[in-house]
């Protein structure tokens, strides 16, 4: 027998109404499933089903092959010299901030990071200094900065900091650092350097030596398609030894990993969705020529893109002082903009968000992005007739 939504319900069955709509949820675009890892999902979503032929190590795993994709396939990718699979870009960068410093030890993010870096520093009882950025409209990391910042540490504690740490890109403006400075910056002072691509890897090529990381981190839910939570690390030869450092009483555990990870589906989501994550890197210049088309549609209705112009990434932050306008008079307030959206099937704008919001053209296609544009211009036309 085959169950409608309606009576599946009955048993918990809860149906995501977003499913369905054209999605430009910075959060959403790159963790959407391919048709093989939807497939994986169901296949292997009984608890530990990952397990069936494990001998104690989950990256070491044969069949399925775990180990061919953590041990080669993930390094080659992300080209770093070792890999792991981690809960997510947060678990990524906590693992080598818990390892690589003490307690009380500096370390040195930029301002525009994401908050779940400051809580992974704070969660390994970590002081934290950051690079500041140049404010609107740009918002540009001050490269310098991380010399500065260093330099500063030094006079003040007598000692560099034990890492620091770049947004590539930043989650709010979606701005692409020069992460090739930074890490020469930072290796004058023997700083190791951690990137945390949770908006690149996989979704644009990326290349940790060339770039100088020490670390690299990505999100396998954000941008690998690939069902959370699960991320990705990659780690120098040079700082393996202190990652990855090994139980005293469990001979074959990984402590910073607990033993092992991600002991389920997510893994086999990412793995069943890698040859696709790896092809669509390729195509990258098709996505930001898509992002800078998009971006300049919504200035001509006078919504400006802030960040990086021209902008080099699919993530976007628009001021938009004429939705905001509209907001002060219409009958839904600020939730207009949500409602319109909505009836559109567009998901993605955060509901009550007029002024400032963000977005994401990645995956979208030009047709879904011009259908977006024209609802813009749609639904401020319809307001400033009203109004
Ligand atoms: C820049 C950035 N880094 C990291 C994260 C967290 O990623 P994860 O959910 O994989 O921990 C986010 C989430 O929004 C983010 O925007």
């Amino acid at each position: 027998m085959v169950l409608d939504d309606a009576a599946l319900k009955k048993f918990g069955f809860i149906p995501r109404k977003a499913k369905d709509a054209i999605n430009i949820d910075p959060l959403q675009t790159g963790g959407k499933l391919t048709e093989e890892a939807s497939r994986a999902l169901l296949e292997w979503g009984d608890g530990y089903s990952v397990c069936d032929y494990c001998d104690g190590v989950l990256d070491l795993i044969k069949k399925p092959p775990i180990e061919e994709f953590v041990h080669s396939a993930l390094p080659e990718f992300l080209n770093t010299d070792v890999a792991r699979i981690t809960h997510g870009a947060r678990e990524s960068k906590f693992t080598v901030m818990h390892s690589m410093a003490k307690e009380g030890d500096y370390i040195v993010l930029d301002e525009l990071a994401h908050y779940s870096s400051f809580v992974a520093a704070q969660r390994a009882g970590l002081n934290i200094r950051t690079v500041p950025h140049s404010g609107n409209p740009e918002y540009k990391t001050d490269v310098d900065g991380y010399a500065t910042v260093i330099d500063d540490l030094i006079r003040e504690t007598g000692k560099a900091p034990a890492l620091a740490q770049v947004t590539y890109p930043d989650g709010n403006y979606g701005n692409l650092a020069d992460v090739k400075r930074i890490s020469n910056l930072c290796h004058r002072y023997d700083v190791p350097l951690m990137v945390n691509g949770a908006y690149s890897v996989g979704r644009m090529p990326i290349d940790a030596k060339k770039l100088g990381a020490d670390f690299i981190v990505g999100s396998g839910h954000k941008s690998m398609a690939s069902s959370g939570p699960i991320g990705v690390l990659g780690v120098k030869e040079e700082y393996a030894g202190i990652v990855f450092r090994k139980s005293p009483t469990h001979k074959n555990k990984e402590v910073e990993f607990l033993g092992c990870t991600v002991r389920g589906a997510p893994v086999m989501t990412m793995m069943a969705s890698f040859p696709h994550v790896v092809e669509r890197t390729n195509r990258w210049y098709d996505e930001v020529a898509d992002a800078r088309w998009f971006s300049s549609r919504l200035e001509d209705l006078g919504i400006m893109q802030m960040g990086d112009k021209p902008h080099n990434h699919d993530l976007m932050f628009f001021e938009a002082p004429v939705l905001y306008e509209i907001s002060q008079a219409a009958k839904k307030g600020r939730y207009f903009l949500y409602k319109e959206m909505k009836q559109r099937k567009i998901h993605g704008i955060k509901s009550g968000l007029t002024k400032y919001f963000k977005l994401s053209t990645f995956q979208v296609g030009r047709e879904n992005l011009k259908y977006i544009a024209d609802s813009f211009e749609e639904i401020i036309d319809k307001y400033q007739k009203m109004g």
